[in-house]
């Protein structure tokens, strides 16, 4: 079996990789930093560090990699002979791709039938139906009709934290030792692919939303509230009282939409709300603020880990979910300068205010409630930080 995947970064190859390869697959990560392709293609292995109460090494074999910028023709026959294409490149990167896996699904057509199964595993709702459209768009209605029968697009849910690396060798990656991949079995061509460690469910709804307003969600939190008070790891934020009351604030009030939209047992949420807390705590790792707190303009996105929780509460309970608000507001206040999207931001800001900025990026329109709690918030942070 053979898996393209793209992306060897953090979760490239502290998750999806490593599951791939122990599950019997031959995978080739393709990526632009041609350090990190090169080394792969000379080691064609590679360490993952598990940081849990216990420090667990486990090596990654079988594995190759080639440069998409410079080996073009690889990647279009790697893809044309693959079981299985894999991303974890950031949703702004998946219409770079997309021309690429085109190109490999049309060779393909033209040479193999068997079926193929694309997986995108990004922080996001329908990330894999995401790529679908932008490949969608490069062909012609016969090739669709042929990528109808024989690929399949599954939607996931990806769910491991993997900081920023620090390891000397570059290689080396260290992660958590939760991980949890849910994958959507609706879409399957003929048998589930083998993938050890990923559960397929029926409706990956639930599951999506589970992940991203309670992971993504609390670390958000965690991120742009530790950045006003000048912390610089999600751990000493967490470590801040105040915050970590915030943070649990705002994971019972996402819990409890997510718990009356999906019939869940509360008892159940809160457990797992207790263990995504405790995995952001975990003393093994140093999760570097700035990292989590990335691409705020895509975090205040109205489906994205903060405003779709928010305006579902408003909906559902008629009330303002106060530790939301919170979380909105410190994200406005979010303007590190190395961050491309922070210095757009802080210019619509600055142009059209918070009021401009939350109907331009977060689709509230100024009259919504949550507007006038965010404000509210915001003036406050603004008058302490
Ligand atoms: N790091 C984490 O804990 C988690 C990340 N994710 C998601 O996984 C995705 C990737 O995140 P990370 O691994 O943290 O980021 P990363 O920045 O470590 O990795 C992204 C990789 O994509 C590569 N890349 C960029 N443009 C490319 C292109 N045109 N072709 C091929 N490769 C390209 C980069 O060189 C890099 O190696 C994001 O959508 C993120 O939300 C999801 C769950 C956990
Ligand atoms: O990868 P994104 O969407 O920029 O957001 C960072 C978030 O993703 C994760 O890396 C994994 O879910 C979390 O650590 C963090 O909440």
């Amino acid at each position: 079996m053979r898996a393209v995947h793209f992306g060897a970064g953090n979760i490239g190859r502290g998750f999806i990789g490593s599951l791939l390869a122990a599950s019997g697959y031959d995978v080739v990560f393709v990526d632009v930093n041609e350090q990190i392709v090169r080394l792969l293609k000379e080691r064609g292995e590679y360490r993952v560090i598990v940081a849990g109460e216990r420090r667990e090494e486990q090596w990654v074999r079988g594995v190759s990699a080639l440069n998409s910028q410079t080996e073009r023709e690889k990647v279009i026959e790697a893809i044309a002979d693959a079981d299985l294409v894999t991303t974890a490149v950031g949703p702004p990167i998946l219409p770079a791709i997309a021309p690429l896996v085109v190109d490999g699904l049309k060779q393909r057509f033209a040479t193999r039938q068997k079926p193929l199964h694309v997986i995108a595993c990004e922080n996001m709702i329908a990330g894999t139906e995401a790529l679908k459209q932008h490949i969608l768009a490069h062909l012609s209605e016969a090739e669709q009709q042929l990528a109808s029968k024989h690929v399949g697009f599954l939607n996931c849910a990806v769910d491991r934290i993997v900081p920023n690396q620090t390891n000397d060798d570059p290689l080396a990656v260290t992660v958590e030792p939760f991980f949890e991949w849910a994958i959507e079995a609706r879409n399957v061509i003929g048998t589930v692919p083998p993938i050890q460690g990923a559960h397929f469910v029926a409706d990956l709804g639930p599951y999506i939303e589970r992940k991203l307003f309670t992971v993504n969600t609390g670390h958000a939190l965690a991120a742009y509230l530790g950045y006003l008070r000048n912390y610089k790891t999600v751990q000493e934020a967490m470590n801040d009282e105040g915050i970590r009351l915030n943070v649990e604030q705002a994971l019972s009030e996402s819990g409890a939409v997510l718990v009356k939209k999906h019939g869940w047992d509360a008892n159940e949420h809160r457990a797992y709300i207790d263990t995504t807390i405790g995995r952001f705590m975990n003393p093994s790792l140093s999760d570097d603020i700035l990292r989590v707190a990335r691409s705020p303009i895509r975090k205040l996105g109205p489906n994205d880990r903060l405003v779709a929780p928010a305006t579902q509460y408003c909906t559902l309970f008629g009330s303002v979910p106060a530790g939301l608000a919170k979380g909105i507001a410190a994200l406005l206040r979010f303007d590190d300068a190395s961050d491309a999207e922070a210095a757009a931001l802080q210019q619509t800001i600055a142009h059209h205010g918070i009021e401009g900025a939350l109907r331009q990026y977060a689709g509230l329109e100024s009259a919504h409630p949550l507007v006038a709690a965010v404000r509210e918030e915001y003036d406050k942070m603004r008058k302490s930080h």
